[in-house]
């Protein structure tokens, strides 16, 4: 089977071969920490080998919980934030075809998903408590901690939602819980609830998730082959399992990111050219930023949509501060492709893309688009992407993974732990007067009525 290939043709005017080949002992260093568990947050790693170490037994539950929900359920309510949605929505965007939700219930054969409990607006709740009407819905609350205010506040409403109009009873089995095994508010009340529940194995992180329960059931949910997904994570996580960096194109990518960042190219910009992509680089911005941001270094991961964004961005990209480089993830065989509708005459200056289809004007445009990135000074990388289908993407999810643990240790950092997101949460929590934050709220208070 064909699977994604990297491609470095384009940073060759920015790094050296020499480099690349001196970054090995750093790698091999790297290398060893991840699979040896030696390394910073090791306790964190055992997404490295769930590609074939994952409960079959859990996967089958989540295939038939799939196949009830399908058959009870116009709609799919997913409450997550962070690692706890990002993947299961990057994935539906891009294994479906756009405006899945809005598509017949024929073609769909799923129910439509809708993700909530992932910001702290207010109206988004209440405009999707609109949309679900009269549906008949199920809920799929996911949280690894089981404590996180975003997803626990969403998940109140629906399940209010979900007693009024099935009772009680019924609600409890149209909750599906995916949470800790032992621990946590969400795993206590799933219990006492009675309602199905999954697990997030404790050795795997919210941004490494996606393979695990939190992803797959609403992955599945919507109609995806997700043993197709696994089998593409498990021939990756083959594929990546060489130190040597002429062997091995995960470590080649987190060899080629870490140069570019110590030669001052310290922003990485993810580019898609497919709109069904933009989750993509939003899981994947998680997974970078949490993972190597972290005592003051680290690439920013940004991402940009294209043709859309060089309509705005790309003046920027083009010409602007000299501290980007991209990464393209280009999808090579869309699932559909039109033709340029013929028409008599030349009046809208189109004649000459005649005959040619409108795939084809987009991988020229990305053709041409590199050449003058690389042109104007940004380094390019680029993901091919062989197929729109749930192997490709395992294949690359894990290409991700494997790359950002092994780029996280060659900065010295614990590439597992996410110390730095506590503090929003400490004068969250401190300026709704939650139990046991009484010192911090005066001092907030004070510092805001200045
Ligand atoms: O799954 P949860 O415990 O609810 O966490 C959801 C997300 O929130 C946090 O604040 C973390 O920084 C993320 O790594 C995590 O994915």
């Amino acid at each position: 089977m064909s699977h994604i290939s990297f491609d470095t043709t384009n940073v060759e005017n920015f790094v050296a071969k020499h480099e690349l080949d001196e970054m090995q002992p750093l790698i091999t260093m790297a290398d060893s920490q991840l699979r040896n568990r030696t390394g910073a947050g090791a306790e964190y790693s055992d997404w490295i080998t769930l590609p074939t170490d994952y409960d079959k037994a859990e996967f089958a539950r989540i295939q038939k919980a799939a196949e009830q929900i399908k058959s009870d359920s116009q709609a799919l309510v997913v409450i997550g934030i962070g690692g706890s949605y990002l993947g299961a929505k990057a994935a539906i965007d891009f294994l479906h075809p756009s405006f899945y939700n809005e598509l017949s219930d024929e073609e769909r054969q799923a129910p439509k998903i809708y993700f909530a409990g992932n910001s702290t607006s207010s109206a988004y709740i209440n405009d999707l408590v609109r949309v679900l009407g009269d549906k008949d819905f199920s809920v799929n609350v996911i949280s690894k901690s089981g404590t996180t205010t975003e997803p626990s506040i969403a998940f109140r409403v629906f399940k209010k939602l979900l007693e009024k109009k099935y009772g009680e009873a019924g609600a409890k089995k149209r909750i599906y819980a995916t949470t800790d095994a032992n621990k946590g508010a969400l795993h206590d009340e799933a219990a006492a609830e009675g309602y199905e529940t999954f697990v997030i194995p404790d050795g795997v992180g919210g941004r490494f998730s996606v393979l695990t329960p939190v992803g797959l059931l609403p992955i599945a949910a919507s109609g995806v082959d997700i043993q197709q997904l696994m089998d593409g994570a498990k021939d990756a996580q083959d594929e990546y399992s060489d130190s040597d960096l002429r062997k091995n194109e995960a470590y080649r990518y987190a060899a080629l990111r870490r140069i570019l960042y110590d030669k001052g190219y310290t922003t990485e910009l993810l580019i898609n050219w497919e709109p069904t992509m933009q989750y993509l680089s939003e899981w994947w911005k998680q997974l970078m930023g949490e993972s190597e941001g972290k005592n003051q270094k680290g690439i920013y991961p940004s991402s940009a949509n294209f043709s859309t964004d060089l309509h705005s961005l790309g003046q920027y990209i083009q010409e602007g501060r000299r501290d980007l480089f991209e990464t393209v993830v280009k999808l090579d065989n869309p699932v559909s492709n039109i033709a340029l509708p013929e028409e008599e005459g030349n009046k809208d200056g189109l004649q000459y893309l005649e005959g040619k289809t409108v795939d084809e004007v987009n991988t020229n445009a990305f053709q041409g688009v590199t050449l003058a990135h690389v042109d104007g000074g940004v380094p390019n990388l680029a993901v091919h992407i062989p197929q729109q289908d749930a192997y490709s993407l395992g294949y690359l999810i894990y290409f991700f993974e494997i790359a950002v643990g092994a780029s996280g240790y060659t900065f010295g950092i614990n590439p597992f732990n996410q110390p730095g997101v506590e503090a929003y949460k400490t004068n969250m929590f401190a300026l709704l007067g939650k139990p046991g934050y009484e010192e911090q709220t005066k001092t907030l208070r004070a510092r805001l009525n200045k």
